[in-house]
């Protein structure tokens, strides 16, 4: 046994049922998550108002997606970059991935249901839909507690207004080698709130600030939740945006899924001006994370260490 311990994300307990705003355990676990966001930018939650069987029912059909044929996937394209299928890819040709805009609404996953199953295929869609509907309540509670702990909850209506849920899908297929090769580059996400899950293979990993990589180990009921650049900037940098990987070994294939919460466009990302003041000054110039978007996915958006501070740092 190695004397070092092996480094871990915060685990925080979101399970009891009487985790309501305003009583003492609601305060305890908002500490909780205001701690691990300031210091990983990500903690990992237990959360059991998504069922069990519910999850493996939506990774089975994760699987199922990504065993269709690939001409299949391909028909679903988007105009917004990295929300249709993505795959084949050299620099890393293990993943795949598809994304379904405003998966919480049930007429949406089905269009894409439609275009990938023409017959049909309900299951799919309910297993989708539901599981969004109920993972989305760990994304409320976790953005409620993040606006208390700054003492900015009166803008807590605009800022759940502000998004609209991305559910995406992906595949990273088992390398077929004992050493770890790259799964999805390192990255720090541009949305709001990210929450992945996975199957039982782990891979994706977590840098802290000081450099080192974390493995992260989510099992059923336990759901990885990460802060992304644009809520940040809202926030004004008060917490960390960390820098994660998917690293793969072995013959079995990882199926993962991401819940996003992505600032609409047209919203104008502002900091609130309680955030503001001589000790913090304004980090970010007001944007549209979708005019942003635009810029993040040129080259110079692609090489910059931070694009957002490249768009609109001040
Ligand atoms: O598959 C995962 O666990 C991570 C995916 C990810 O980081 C992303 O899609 O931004
Ligand atoms: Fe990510």
């Amino acid at each position: 046994m190695g004397s070092m311990a092996e480094l871990k994300l915060p685990v925080i307990d979101f399970s009891s049922p009487r985790l309501e705003p305003g009583t003492a355990e609601w305060t305890a676990v908002r500490d909780e998550v205001k701690q691990a966001l300031e210091t990983y930018g990500c903690f990992e939650a237990w959360f059991e108002k998504v069922p069990v069987e519910l999850q493996k029912s939506m990774l089975g059909s994760v699987q199922e997606l990504f065993d269709l044929p690939l001409q299949t996937k391909l028909r679903n394209v988007s105009r917004k970059p990295y929300h249709g299928y993505v795959g084949q890819y050299p620099m890393v040709p293990l993943y795949e991935s598809i994304g379904i805009d405003d998966a919480d609404i049930y007429e949406k996953v089905d269009g894409l249901t439609t275009t990938l199953w023409p017959e049909g295929n309900m299951n799919f869609s309910k297993t989708i839909h539901s599981f969004t509907e109920k993972l989305s309540e760990l994304d409320k509670m976790s953005r409620r507690m993040i606006l208390e702990s700054f003492g900015v909850e009166k803008y807590l209506d605009e800022h759940m207004n502000s998004t609209n849920y991305l559910f995406r899908l992906m595949k990273y297929a088992g390398p077929q080698t004992t050493d770890p090769k790259l799964g999805l580059v390192p990255h720090t996400d541009q949305n709001t709130v990210t929450i992945l899950c996975q199957n039982e293979v782990d891979g994706l990993q977590v840098q802290t600030k000081h450099g080192e990589w974390i493995s992260t180990r989510p099992s059923t009921n336990s759901f990885v939740v990460m802060i992304g650049e644009s809520l940040n900037a809202w926030l004004n940098g008060r917490l960390h945006t960390p820098y994660h990987q998917v690293m793969m070994s072995g013959n079995r294939a990882r199926y993962s899924a991401g819940l996003f919460t992505v600032p609409k466009g047209g919203y104008i990302v502002k900091a609130p001006n309680e955030l503001v003041d001589e000790e913090h000054p304004l980090l970010f110039k007001p944007f549209d994370h979708v005019e942003f978007l635009d810029f993040y996915y040129t080259e110079t958006g692609q090489r910059a260490k931070s694009a957002l501070k490249a768009y609109c740092g001040v």
